[in-house]
C-alpha cells in the first residue's frame, strides 16, 4: 500500500514541485512563502507534492518539513539519498516517498534502499534514464518508476528529452510498476496531456509551474488538452 501511488492513481496525475533554484541559479520562488506555493498546488488539484532538498537547487532538509507541514498531500523528497539514515530522516521530516536515482547507485545500494524505504512505509520513487537501469530494478512492482527527461549527471542543465519518456514507457510498464511517471522538462500543458495519453500515470512538474503566473490556469489548459472538463466549468444543477 502506498499513499503516494494511491493518490496519483485516484486523482489528477500531477506531482507539483517546490524547488528554490533552477540549475542555472534562477530564483524560482520569487519571494513567495513556501506555504503559499504549496496551497496554490493543492488548490489547482495536485495529487502529490515534490520538494527538492538538494542544496545545489537551493534546498535544505528543513524545506521538506516546511512543505509537509503545509499540506495533507503525500510529499516526495528529491535529494541524493544514499544511506538508510537518510530514509529515517525523510520519514521523520514528513516524506511519503523518496527519490532513489538508479544511475547514481550501485545495484546493491539500490536494493538496500528500496527495501529500507518499503520497511519504513516510504514509497521508493526510482528515477531512471536507461532501459538497463529499468531491467536491473529490484521490487519494481512496489516502486514508482520515473523516467527523468533531463540528465542529473550534468546537473539537469539540459532542456530535457521528452522522447526518452516515450521510448522507455514499454520497458517501464514491463518491469511491473503500477505507476510510471515522466519527470522534468515538461513545459507545456498539451505535451503533459500527450504523455498521460501515452500511458503515464504521473507527471513531475517543477520549473513550468513555478514560472507560471497562475498554476490553476496551467492545469486548466492541461485538463482541456486531456479532454477533461475543468471543475470550475462543470455547471451546477440545482434539483427541483
Ligand atoms: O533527479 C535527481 O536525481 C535529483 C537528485 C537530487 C535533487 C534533485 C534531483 N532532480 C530534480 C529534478 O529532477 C527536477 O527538479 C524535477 O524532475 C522537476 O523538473 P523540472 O520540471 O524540469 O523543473
Amino acid at each position: 500500500m502506498s499513499a503516494f501511488v494511491d493518490s496519483l492513481l485516484a486523482g489528477r496525475p500531477l506531482i507539483m514541485e517546490v524547488k528554490r533554484k533552477s540549475p542555472h541559479g534562477e530564483d524560482l520562488m520569487a519571494g513567495r512563502p513556501v506555504a503559499e506555493v504549496v496551497a496554490s498546488y493543492a488548490a489547482a488539484g495536485a495529487s502529490c507534492v515534490s520538494v527538492v532538498t538538494g542544496r545545489w537547487f537551493g534546498g535544505t532538509p528543513e524545506l521538506l518539513a516546511e512543505v509537509a507541514a503545509a499540506t495533507t498531500l503525500p510529499v516526495l523528497q528529491k535529494d541524493f539519498l544514499t544511506r538508510r539514515d537518510h530514509l529515517h530522516r525523510a520519514r521523520d521530516l514528513g516524506a511519503s516517498a523518496v527519490l532513489l536515482t538508479a544511475g547514481l547507485l550501485t545495484r546493491s545500494s539500490l536494493t538496500t534502499l528500496v527495501d529500507g524505504a518499503l520497511a519504513l512505509g516510504l514509497t521508493p520513487f526510482v528515477e531512471v534514464t536507461t532501459e538497463a537501469e529499468v531491467a536491473a530494478l529490484p521490487l519494481a512492482e512496489h516502486c514508482v518508476i520515473a523516467v527523468n527527461n533531463k540528465d542529473i549527471k550534468t546537473g539537469e542543465k539540459d532542456a530535457g528529452d521528452l522522447g526518452r519518456s516515450e521510448r522507455m514507457l514499454p520497458h517501464v510498464l514491463a518491469a511491473g510498476t503500477r505507476c510510471p511517471v515522466s519527470a522534468s522538462g515538461i513545459a507545456d500543458p498539451a505535451v503533459a496531456a500527450h504523455l498521460v495519453r501515452t500511458g503515464y500515470r504521473g507527471l513531475l512538474l517543477g520549473t513550468s509551474l513555478l514560472r507560471a503566473g497562475n498554476v490553476a490556469d496551467w492545469v486548466s489548459e492541461f485538463d482541456t488538452a486531456l479532454g477533461r472538463v475543468p471543475a470550475a466549468e462543470i455547471p451546477v444543477v440545482v434539483p427541483g
